[in-house]
């Protein structure tokens, strides 16, 4: 990429000193600069109530890229674009010295005035920091002002609307990023690729011949320092609201007539609106939901921090979403969720109808159904499971596995979604950023769950740590006449 082409800008990070950052932020900028994507052209600030110096704070960049960093020098001038104004959001007066440093950054990294605001912190202030934006003339830039936004976009339906109203007041719809990290991930963004550029599988993506599709985001860790955050949200908010529904709205969608972000995003929506609602004494009939216990890998979630001792969060979710459209009428999408489980994966599976008649099974009751696996987390590729004869004598048939792994250079995966979104951020592009209209339908699909969940008390703990999930989310399939397929690493 030629040095005219490089993004530039100022991001000024609200919570940068806060984990996201550290973990995901810093390090994402650092890579995209050291792969060239941008140059010199770029200054960070980072802003956050502790009265940090520039110097502390860099000194904290540096520590979050850990052991990844090419050499020492490099890293001096990579920091030295970072600079730290101490600011509490709620407080007017604090933004009138960020405006003069945002200046003085713009004319010596020559940014062209271009402003994004990252958003990254709790969600109670993002509309108060967009006000302040404007009252403060910050927003006014003389370049172009982009709004990235974490999740979760509000904490139901209702507050969603004024929170969107509210930020809607003060920004247009396309200068608002709402970030879903899910979205910037390789293989989330290869489920398009996969089903509109092989014809295999586009013929039989429907109703005629997929059983079901399954679709699991487990993770090994607990919720770590965070539990003030999650005991308020749980896994519905923090993964079903967001991650979760969209990958089942990529997974389901038509093509869109192009690539542009319109088209795309307005096929996601048609599913999202297409999801069946659920009254909320249906709800039963559709999800259910657990918390860890004390387990093979760990404690509880109740025994992890005090204020936990009664909760009733559920760190863990399975429901079956059934589209009611077409495409989909009959196929269930069953998707998985939860903290403390058996192992860090994130994948989809996508099961195909058996044949009509099996002639090759010795036992009859046997069945392989063909499967397509798209691995997302640890490893990135797909597996297709077929079935194909024993070598020797007769017909007797053994599943097997086509594998493509899409793993780069020892097994380190694609750019983070972070550095990729960061950068789609740069460039104006917002594909895989949430339009309103998503996270308005994703919200109104789980409300109903909320509801209920708010008012009932769950029998928890209901799965150890260190285990797939309770009894009711492989229930919800038996039911079915199905069984989530093994996580094995393909
Ligand atoms: N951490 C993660 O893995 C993920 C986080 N997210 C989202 O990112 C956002 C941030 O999460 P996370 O980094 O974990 O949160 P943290 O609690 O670690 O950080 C919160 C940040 O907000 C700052 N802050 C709090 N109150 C004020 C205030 N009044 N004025 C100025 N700054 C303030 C804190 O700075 P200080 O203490 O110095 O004031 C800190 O930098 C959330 O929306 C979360 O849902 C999304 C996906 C993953
Ligand atoms: O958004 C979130 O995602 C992470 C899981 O992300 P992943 O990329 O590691 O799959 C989750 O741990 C966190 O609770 C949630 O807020």
């Amino acid at each position: 990429m030629s040095k005219q082409q490089r993004p530039k800008a100022v991001i000024v990070i609200f919570g940068a000193t806060g984990d996201l950052a550290k973990r995901k932020l810093f390090p994402s900028i650092y890579r995209l600069v050291q792969n060239g994507k941008i140059g010199e052209d770029f200054a960070v600030v980072g802003t956050g109530r502790r009265q940090w110096t520039n110097d502390v704070f860099r000194e904290n960049v540096k520590k979050s890229l850990g052991s990844n960093i090419s050499s020492h020098a490099d890293l001096d001038t990579f920091t030295s674009h970072f600079f730290y104004h101490p600011l509490d959001v709620s407080e007017p007066s604090s933004y009138l010295g960020l405006e003069a440093l945002l200046h003085e950054l713009e004319g010596y990294y020559k940014t062209g005035g271009n402003r994004i605001f990252y958003l990254a912190m709790a969600p109670d202030f993002f509309g108060i920091i967009a006000n302040n934006l404007k009252a403060s003339g910050l927003k006014d830039a003389a370049g172009w002002t982009r709004l990235v936004i974490e999740k979760p976009f509000g904490n139901d339906l209702p507050s969603a609307k004024a929170l969107n109203k509210e930020i809607r007041a003060v920004f247009d719809e396309e200068q608002i990023y709402r970030i879903d990290h899910y979205l910037g991930k390789e293989m989330v963004q290869n489920i398009e690729v996969i089903r509109f550029a092989n014809g295999i599988f586009e013929h039989l993506w429907n109703n005629r011949f997929i059983s079901n599709v399954q679709i699991t985001s487990s993770e090994s860790l607990g919720v770590e320092d965070r539990s003030r955050y999650y005991d308020n949200s749980g896994a519905v908010r923090d993964m079903v609201q967001n991650h979760m529904l969209q990958m089942v709205a990529l997974l389901a969608m038509e093509p869109p007539i192009n690539l542009t972000t319109e088209e795309i995003r307005s096929e996601k929506v048609k599913v999202l609106r297409a999801l069946r609602q659920m009254e909320v004494n249906g709800v039963d009939d559709y999800f259910v939901r657990g918390q860890y216990g004390d387990g093979e890998t760990g404690i509880g979630y109740r025994k992890e921090a005090p204020q936990l001792s009664a909760s009733k969060t559920e760190t863990f979710v399975a429901g079956k979403i059934m589209i009611d459209n077409y495409r989909w009428a009959g196929v269930p999408f069953y998707i998985r969720t939860g903290k403390r489980m058996a192992k860090k994966s994130i994948k989809i599976v996508v099961e195909f109808k058996d044949i009509p008649m099996n002639l090759y099974y010795k036992n009859k009751q046997e069945k392989h159904p063909n499967l397509l696996v798209i691995n997302i987390q640890p490893n990135e590729g797909i597996t297709l499971y077929l079935n194909a004869k024993k070598a020797g004598a007769g017909t007797d048939v053994k599943p097997i596995k086509l594998a493509y792994n899409n793993n780069g250079i020892n097994g380190i995966n694609t750019p983070e979604a972070y550095e990729k979104l960061i950068y789609d951020c740069m460039i104006g592009d917002m594909t895989n950023f949430t339009h309103w209209n998503e996270v308005a339908q994703s919200w109104s699909f789980v409300d109903p769950i909320l509801k209920l969940w708010e008012s009932d008390q769950p029998d928890f703990p209901n799965y150890a740590a260190g285990s797939m999930g309770p009894l009711e989310a492989d229930k919800l399939l038996e039911k079915d006449g199905f069984h989530w397929w093994p996580i094995v690493e393909d």
